[in-house]
């Protein structure tokens, strides 16, 4: 790497045609400029790559992501040399004082990771653009890195995603209700980790409106969020995936416009719908309804004997739905269930944190 920005770099930039006629010690202090920017956002990425790398490793115990997050560090570290270190002038620096009110606060995990991902390439953005005043090869090599980083940015959040969605042993499926927000924050209270919002009767400005707050809600606990039905509805609102039951969009087109960072859940009623959406790609199925429920009145029940099916032949997490409650859950878990879905059982219930946390208690007394 050149030790001295080449002048004529400056040059070539018709805006600063200006510098020609300029003396010397003007050229000087402009390399000067560039050279603490260049050292700032060095810094700043390498400090927003290292937050991220943390959770990694100590979050995640991902090695892969892991591995990445130190290899573009230490590319950092190869471009931060000393003369773009010595440039530094901390304490003439009117941006050390500066901090934006979100910086002080950070609403979930996932905000926390999103904002420094930001930080990241957005330093990168101007390690490229003043890079290229600095060394030939220092602008290819930024933009290469940005890359890196937006493709490790959908990595760590699609793992994270499918590690919570493993980790999820009780499932809320909600139905409109007049308290919907305070109920699945009850529930959330008690442990809850995934949630899908179900309204099939609402109009759409409603369902955007309460997917939005359920969705703000659902990650300010860490918990996963879902939407039924809708592929539109969970891109417009971010949501963590979407499930489809076989009479809804088929898998692959949905998987087109949602990426594999997002989740499908496909409903299973016999062996065949479930072979056909492990083929397919789902993410998770449902299985069932195991009991006949007023919830979904036109589906007859698929039995126990389904569940015991599943038990033994899903490569996929399942969740045993229809018609379980705090009353029948261990019969459920009896044909082998690990993971159960319920709408009424909570929606309905006078304390939904207490029903939350004992059929998360049963399920645990299983999985654990
Ligand atoms: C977890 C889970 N399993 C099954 C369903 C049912 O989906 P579907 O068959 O599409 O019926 P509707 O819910 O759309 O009425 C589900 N929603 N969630
Ligand atoms: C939405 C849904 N899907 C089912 C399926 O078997 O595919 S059963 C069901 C309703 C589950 O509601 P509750 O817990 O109130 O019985
Ligand atoms: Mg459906």
């Amino acid at each position: 790497m050149s030790k001295s920005v080449d002048i004529t770099s400056f040059n070539e930039n018709p805006h600063r045609v200006v510098l020609m006629v300029e003396p010397h010690s003007q050229k000087a202090q402009i390399q000067q400029v560039v050279y603490r920017i260049l050292d700032a956002n060095l810094d700043r990425a390498r400090e927003g790559l290292r937050i991220i790398e943390e959770w990694c490793r100590f979050g995640l115990n991902n090695a892969e992501l892991l591995g990445e997050c130190k290899y573009l560090r230490q590319e950092l570290a190869h471009w931060h040399t000393a003369e773009l270190r010595a440039a530094r002038d901390t304490p003439g620096d009117p941006g050390t004082e500066l901090s934006h009110p979100q910086e002080e606060q950070r609403s979930s995990l996932k905000a926390l990771l999103q904002a420094n991902f930001c930080r990241v390439q957005e330093a990168m953005r101007v390690l490229e653009e003043y890079g290229k005043l600095y060394h030939p090869n220092m602008g290819k090599a930024f933009k290469q890195m940005r890359y890196r980083v937006y493709t490790l940015e959908s990595s760590l959040m699609g793992y994270q995603r499918h590690q919570l969605l493993w980790r999820s042993h009780l499932y809320l499926v909600t139905s409109p209700a007049e308290n919907l927000l305070k109920t699945v924050e009850a529930a959330l209270k008690g442990g809850l980790t995934l949630v899908q919002y179900r309204d099939k009767t609402g109009d759409d400005t409603v369902r955007v409106e309460q997917a939005t707050k359920l969705r703000q809600l659902c990650h300010s606990y860490g918990a996963l969020f879902i939407v039924n039905d809708r592929v539109d509805l969970a891109l417009a609102v971010d949501a963590d995936g979407v499930h489809l039951g076989q009479q809804d969009m088929p898998i692959a087109m949905a998987r087109q416009l949602l990426g594999h960072q997002r989740l499908i859940g496909r409903s299973t009623t016999n062996a065949e719908e479930m072979q056909k959406a492990i083929a397919e790609g789902a993410d998770y199925i449902g299985v069932g309804p195991v009991y006949e429920t007023p919830t979904k009145a036109n589906k007859p029940a698929a039995g126990l004997e389904y569940v015991k099916y599943a038990a033994q032949n899903s490569s996929l997490p399942w969740f045993a739905i229809g018609g379980i409650d705090a009353n029948n859950i261990n019969d459920v878990i009896e044909a082998g269930a690990e993971r159960v879905a319920v709408v009424r059982a909570i929606i309905e219930a006078e304390q939904p944190t207490l029903v939350t946390q004992y059929l998360l208690s049963q399920m645990h007394r299983i999985s654990a």
